[in-house]
C-alpha cells in the first residue's frame, strides 16, 4: 500500500473548449480555437470543438460522474468568451450565471472547485488587436479576473491563471500548431512574457477572494540522447522549463536563454509582478523530452517541434501520442524542482494521463489496463517524490471524459470514462473503477 499523505487531494481536470460544445450559446463569443479548428488542415480529421461532449448541456450527469469517483476535488477551466464575448467590454452574465452553477453544484456535492481562468480559448476580438503579443491583452486578463473574482470570488477555494503558458505561446505562436496559428519565433518570446505578465496582473485579484491562488506549467525532464546532444538538451529545457520556472519562483529570466534568445522586452516591473508570491504551483506531467541535435543546432528561438528534436529511444514503451512512458520522470522533475527552487509553494500535479487506442469490447466494457498500468506507474513515482521530501498536496488525472484533444481531434482518448460522440453516452472505463478504489483508498493497493 502507497499511501498518499492525509488531506491529499484526488481530482480529475477538464478544459472548456475541450468538453463544453455550445459554442455559440447563450451569448458566447468565438475563441481562436474555434476560429484555428474551423481552418482546413488545422485539425485532424477537420475536427473541432462545436459540439465536443456537449458538456455545457449534460454537465449536471457528468458531475455525478464525479461523485461516482469519489475525488474531492474537480479541475476544470471557465470559458473567457462565455464571460466576455469581445474579451472586454460587455459582461455576459449567463456565462457567469452557467458557471456559477457549476461551482454550486460542486459544492453540495463535497467537492473542491479548482478553476482555471484561461485553458487556451482567447477571445477572437483580442486575437484580432494581435493577442498574446499585444501588451494590452494583460489589462484585458487582469479585467477578465476581477470580473470572474467577483462572481465567483466568495466560493472557489482555488485559482489558477493559466493552463501552461509554454504551449499557449510556443506552441501557439511560435510553431503554429496550436490556435492561433502562427510561426514566428519572436511572436512565441512576446506572448510568453505577455501571458506571464497577465498571470502576475492577476494574481492580486484573486488575492482578494477567499482561494488559493496557483499557475498550472507543463513540465519534462530533458535527456540528450548522446553525451553530444547535452547542448541542445540544455537549450530544450531552457525553453520549455526553465523559461517559465525562473520568472515565476525565481523573477528573472535564465540568463543563458535570454542571451540564445536575444530577448529584450521585458518593461521594469514586470519580473516583479511575475513572480508574485504564489499558495500552489500545478503541474502538468506527461513524459520526459529526448533531443537529438544531429546535424542542426535547436533552432532559434522556437522550441523545437517535438517531431524534429523529440528522437524517443525505440525501448521505450510510448501511448497513443507517441509520448515515452516514464514514470520516474515525474520524481525526477519534482525532486528538481524541490533542489532548484527554494521558493517552491505546494505542488498540485494538476495534469497525468495518457491516450491509449481504446476498445468498447462485444461486452460493452473497455478493459483500459495499459492506463492502469500508466497511472500506477506514476502515482508510484510521485510517492517516492513525496517520501523524498516534495511538499505535493493533490492529484489531478487527465481527463475526467474522453474529449476534443485540440490538434489532434477526437482521436486521442485520455479519458476515464469512454464518451460515444455519436450518442454521447458515457461509459465507465476499467480505469474508472480503478481510479476510484484509489481515491477511497488514498493510494495504491
Ligand atoms: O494532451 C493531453 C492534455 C491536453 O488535453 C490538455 O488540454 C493540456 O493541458 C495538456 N498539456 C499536455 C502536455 C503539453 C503538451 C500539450 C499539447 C501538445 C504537446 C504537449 C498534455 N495535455
Amino acid at each position: 500500500m502507497r499511501a498518499m499523505p492525509e488531506g491529499f487531494r484526488w481530482g480529475v481536470a477538464t478544459a472548456a473548449y475541450q468538453i463544453e460544445g455550445s459554442v455559440s450559446a447563450d451569448g458566447r463569443g468565438p475563441s481562436i480555437w474555434d476560429t484555428f479548428s474551423a481552418t482546413p488542415g488545422a485539425v485532424r480529421h477537420g475536427d473541432t470543438g462545436a459540439i465536443a461532449c456537449d458538456h455545457y448541456r449534460r454537465w449536471k450527469q457528468d458531475f455525478a460522474l464525479l461523485s461516482e469517483l469519489g475525488v474531492s476535488a474537480y479541475r476544470f477551466s471557465l470559458a473567457w468568451p462565455r464571460i466576455l464575448p469581445e474579451g472586454t467590454g460587455q459582461v455576459n452574465q449567463s456565462g457567469l450565471d452557467h458557471y456559477r452553477r457549476l461551482v454550486d453544484d460542486l459544492l453540495a456535492r463535497g467537492i473542491e472547485p479548482v478553476v482555471t481562468l484561461y485553458h487556451w480559448d482567447l477571445p477572437q476580438a483580442l486575437q484580432d488587436r494581435g493577442g498574446w503579443t499585444n501588451r494590452a491583452t494583460i489589462d484585458a486578463f487582469a479585467r477578465y479576473a476581477e470580473v470572474v473574482a467577483e462572481a465567483l470570488g466568495d466560493r472557489v477555494p482555488r485559482w489558477i491563471t493559466l493552463n501552461e503558458p509554454w504551449v499557449s505561446s510556443f506552441v501557439g505562436y511560435g510553431s503554429g500548431r496550436h490556435a492561433p496559428g502562427i510561426a514566428d519565433g519572436r511572436s512565441a518570446l512576446l506572448a510568453a512574457h505577455h501571458l506571464l505578465c497577465a498571470h502576475g496582473a492577476a494574481v492580486p485579484v484573486l488575492r482578494e477572494t477567499s482561494g488559493q491562488v496557483g499557475v498550472t506549467v507543463n513540465l519534462s525532464p530533458v535527456r540528450p540522447v548522446t553525451p553530444e546532444d547535452a547542448d541542445a538538451a540544455r537549450r530544450v529545457d531552457g525553453c520549455q522549463n526553465r523559461w517559465f520556472l525562473d520568472p515565476l519562483l525565481a523573477g528573472r529570466y535564465p540568463e543563458d536563454m535570454i542571451e540564445w534568445y536575444g530577448f529584450a522586452d521585458a518593461e521594469p516591473g514586470d519580473l516583479e509582478s511575475i513572480a508574485a508570491p504564489l499558495d500552489f504551483l500545478g503541474v502538468n506531467y506527461y513524459t520526459r523530452t529526448w533531443v537529438a541535435s544531429g546535424d542542426r543546432d535547436v533552432p532559434h528561438p522556437v522550441h523545437p517541434s517535438l517531431d524534429a528534436h523529440q528522437v524517443l529511444p525505440e525501448k521505450l514503451p510510448r501511448t497513443l501520442m507517441g509520448w515515452t512512458i516514464e514514470p520516474d520522470g515525474l520524481r525526477e522533475l519534482l525532486v528538481r524542482l524541490r533542489t532548484d527552487y527554494p521558493g517552491l509553494p505546494p505542488v498540485l500535479i494538476t495534469e497525468n494521463g495518457a491516450a491509449f487506442d481504446d476498445y468498447v469490447d462485444p461486452e460493452g466494457g473497455v478493459d483500459d489496463e495499459e492506463r492502469i498500468a500508466f497511472l500506477a506507474g506514476h502515482l508510484s513515482a510521485l510517492a517516492d517524490a513525496i517520501d523524498a521530501g516534495v511538499d505535493v498536496r493533490g492529484y489531478f488525472c487527465w481527463s475526467l471524459l474522453d474529449n476534443f484533444e485540440w490538434a489532434e481531434g477526437y482521436g486521442r482518448r485520455f479519458g476515464l470514462y469512454h464518451v460515444d460522440y455519436a450518442t454521447q453516452h458515457r461509459l465507465a472505463k476499467a480505469s474508472a473503477r480503478w481510479y476510484a478504489d484509489v481515491v477511497k483508498r488514498n493510494g495504491l493497493p
